[in-house]
């Protein structure tokens, strides 16, 4: 009994002291894993590393690690000393700031390709980059990586990376930063756009596995510019739905980008380890503005510790509030800072073009039909249905902003767009002179050119129109009421046209010569298709407007613009939109054709033939009880549907008294009277009438053909030549 007691004691003994063996072994061995791996993957700095700061592979926070393992790989500029010797005997401190991480698997998501996005001048942005690469890729063996210049990309392949092929991808931003308008333009452009759209799916970027910003910079250069426009990218990123983590600044005067390789090498680690980028805030967290109001608010927000100037990646649930701020927390007040409509860039392609720029967002440019007058070879459409001469007409626009983006045109991607004004406003009296000086010095280049003679030069000098639909939305300038009561006390007529998005605004117009509202689209899909609008309620902003345009004082169009293949049928569905506003008159045109252009994508099968605008204008009046086509101008293929309250027993009065205008404008100030379109509207001449011989060209001036084939089929059928 009592050796067999003894044999268990002993045998007890033995397994008690074999476990503790094999636990103290296999201890010690993870122990040496895990100090392997992250001593290989984040070495700490060259000098003194393991003074200031604990490496990060001190998981037994002795400082022993540093005495016997040297990191496996460093780069020259990682600041790792490649040897280990510089952390011989030194004692660090006993608490870890951030431990090296064994690679989870990640649960749901993966990062299956990481693009190191870099924007550089001087080097130090694609230095970093291929340092960062390198040493990332020798860890993550299997995962694409790739390096793409963000300032060779065009719109296209922005869109491209991000969005078709984003999926699952972590995008490392490392970007330097300058101000002018080329620097990584369309990256700019891509997000800025897209952050104003709201058709931009916000699903669009969460697909993505996030981003990581690395800005460097120069705090000399001024804090509105210190590392921009890498911040405003980055944040528009968020807005549009993408994590991010919080962005690396690496001010140039302070400090140099090796000081962060080890925190830029482990956050990008640790979040391909997590499969994402980690910010878990509830993305539907919105101040309940649209996205340009969020992104202006974004821009306004001065948030606490919103950078990594210290150097120490903060901890991934700091970042996320920091980043986002969560229902419960505050959101300071946003204040507007109001800008300059216009780029330096955008006024360069805008004066290339021949417009005349006046003050900061408004222009003024000669139209063909002014050039062609002056030179006796006949006027505008206007000219044939509305008695305006062409060579005394000013086309200019107090707004170059719109809040559409149609597709044909020729600005998009380059015009400044929003749901409201958000600019540095100018004053109206500034405008119209600039205008008309503007107007002036590009009539006095015309001087000499064969047909114009000294008369015609004075009268062109001295504009008695301004039609208000250059390019823009006229009604976006706040003061464009005032705007339009300067023009009238120089004694020029009005011609506005607006682009049916601002029902109010139409309300507190002062009475205009004629007032025009686009029609591009008879249905909801096919405006939303065709205008591509900001506005979300863009379909009762569009009936709204034409429903208040019954309430101006003074003559109303409504203006279609026929486009083959987008927007030139369904004749009975304008003439439904023709019972909510009324008009006075419906101009219907074919479009002009203008040459290839990069973004209109319109070819000469896309313009109607006369006949046919003709025709459908037909079919119009045939739902129309109450209107007829009263005149055409066949040279410019346009044609006027007219009220019948225009008619005469013999004939049409859609021409224009504008002497009687200016006077009962003034009758209107003075005491409020008001007028219609009929008590300032005089008799049509003959040769303006539809089904006249000479389809609404002037016999007093001389056509021009550019063709001389059409020239001689012309004079055929007229008689003339053999
Ligand atoms: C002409 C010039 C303009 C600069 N403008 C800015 C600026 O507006 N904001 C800023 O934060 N840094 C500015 N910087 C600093 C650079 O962005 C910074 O030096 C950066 O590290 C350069 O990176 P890179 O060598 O990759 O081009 C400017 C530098 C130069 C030379
Ligand atoms: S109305 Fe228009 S097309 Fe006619 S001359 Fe004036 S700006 Fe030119």
């Amino acid at each position: 009994m009592g050796k067999g007691v003894d044999k268990a004691i002993f045998n007890l003994g033995i397994g008690v002291a074999f476990g503790a063996a094999v636990y103290f072994i296999t201890v010690y061995l993870r122990e040496r894993r895990n100090r392997l791996e992250s001593q290989a993957l984040f070495p700490g700095p060259a000098t003194p590393c393991c003074q200031d700061e604990q490496p990060l592979s001190c998981s037994d926070n002795t400082g022993a690690c540093c005495q016997d393992e040297t990191p496996e790989k460093a780069p020259e500029s990682s600041g790792g000393c490649g040897t280990g010797s510089c952390c011989g005997g030194s004692s660090a401190p006993k608490k870890t700031v951030r431990k090296g991480k064994m690679r989870k698997a990640p649960k749901e998501k993966l990062v299956e390709k990481v693009i190191f996005l870099y924007a550089s001048r001087s080097g130090a942005a694609e230095k970093l980059t291929d340092e960062v690469k390198e040493y990332l890729s020798a860890f993550n063996q299997g995962l694409e990586m790739v390096k793409i210049d963000a300032q060779e990309m065009s719109i296209q392949q922005v869109e491209e990376i991000f969005c078709d092929k984003g999926r699952n991808t972590l995008f490392v931003f490392i970007c330097a930063s300058y101000p002018d308008d080329e620097f990584v333009d369309n990256l700019k452009s891509f997000f800025s756009e897209s952050a104003t759209d709201w058709r931009f799916s916000k699903s669009e970027l969460k697909k993505c596995a996030g981003m990581i910003p690395i800005i460097l910079g120069d705090s000399t250069f001024g804090d509105d510019v210190f590392c921009e426009p890498a911040r405003t990218i980055a944040r528009q990123f968020s807005l549009l739905g993408g994590l991010r983590t919080n962005h690396f600044e690496i001010d140039n005067l302070k400090e140099k980008p090796d000081a962060y390789f080890k925190d830029i090498c482990q956050l990008i680690d640790e979040t391909i380890g997590n499969g994402c980028v980690e910010e878990p805030v509830d993305e539907g967290v919105e101040t309940g503005s649209s996205d340009e109001e969020a992104l202006e608010s974004d821009e306004d927000l001065e948030l606490p510790g919103n950078s990594c100037k210290s150097g120490n990646v903060p901890d991934l649930e700091d970042i996320a509030n920091v980043v986002r701020p969560t229902s419960s927390q505050v959101r300071p007040r946003r204040t507007r800072v109001a800008k300059e409509m216009l780029s330096d860039k955008l006024r360069g392609a805008l004066s290339k073009q021949g417009y005349h720029l006046v003050g900061s967002h408004s222009g003024v440019k000669i139209c063909r039909w002014t050039k062609a007058q002056l030179r006796g070879r006949g006027g505008c459409y206007k000219h044939s249905f509305y008695g305006i001469e062409s060579h005394r007409c000013m086309e200019a626009t107090p707004s170059l902003a719109c809040a559409n983006k149609c597709v044909f045109c020729w600005r998009h991607h380059t015009n400044p767009v929003g749901t409201s004004w958000r600019w540095v406003t100018d004053e109206p009296k500034m405008l119209v002179d600039g205008m008309l000086a503007g107007h002036r010095g590009m009539v006095k280049q015309l001087r000499g050119v064969p047909g114009v003679t000294s008369e015609k030069m004075v009268e062109a000098m001295n504009p008695v129109h301004c039609a208000l639909s250059l390019v823009g939305e006229p009604i976006m300038y706040p003061r464009i009421a005032e705007f339009l009561d300067y023009l009238h006390s120089h004694g020029l007529s009005s011609y506005l046209v607006t682009n049916a998005q601002f029902p109010d605004e139409i309300k507190t117009l002062p009475p205009v010569t004629q007032f025009y509202t686009s029609i591009d689209a008879s249905t909801q899909a096919e405006l939303k298709a065709i205008d591509r609008p900001l506005h979300k309620d863009f379909w009762e902003r569009f009936q709204q407007s034409l429903h208040n345009m019954k309430d101006i004082c003074g003559r109303t169009v409504y203006r279609l613009t026929l486009v083959g293949g987008f927007n030139f049928f369904d004749a009975d569905n304008y003439a439904e939109l023709v019972k909510l506003g009324e008009p006075d008159f419906i101009e219907v045109k074919g479009v002009t054709y203008c040459g290839t252009s990069n973004n209109a994508e319109l070819t000469m099968k896309n313009v109607p033939w006369h006949e046919e605008v003709v025709e459908f204008c037909e079919q119009m009046c045939s739902h129309l009880p109450d209107y007829s086509i009263s005149c055409e101008h066949e040279h410019s293929n346009c044609v006027l549907i007219s009220n019948h309250k225009y008619k005469t027993e013999t004939g049409w009065k859609t021409w224009i008294d504008y002497h009687r205008f200016q006077q009962l404008y003034d009758e209107w100030k003075e005491n409020g009277t008001k007028f219609t379109g009929l008590d300032y509207s005089i008799e049509t001449p003959s040769w303006a009438v539809y089904g006249s011989e000479e389809r609404g060209f002037d016999p007093s001036m001389k056509r021009h053909y550019r063709n001389k084939k059409k020239e001689a089929k012309a004079k055929a059928m007229a008689g003339e030549g053999s």
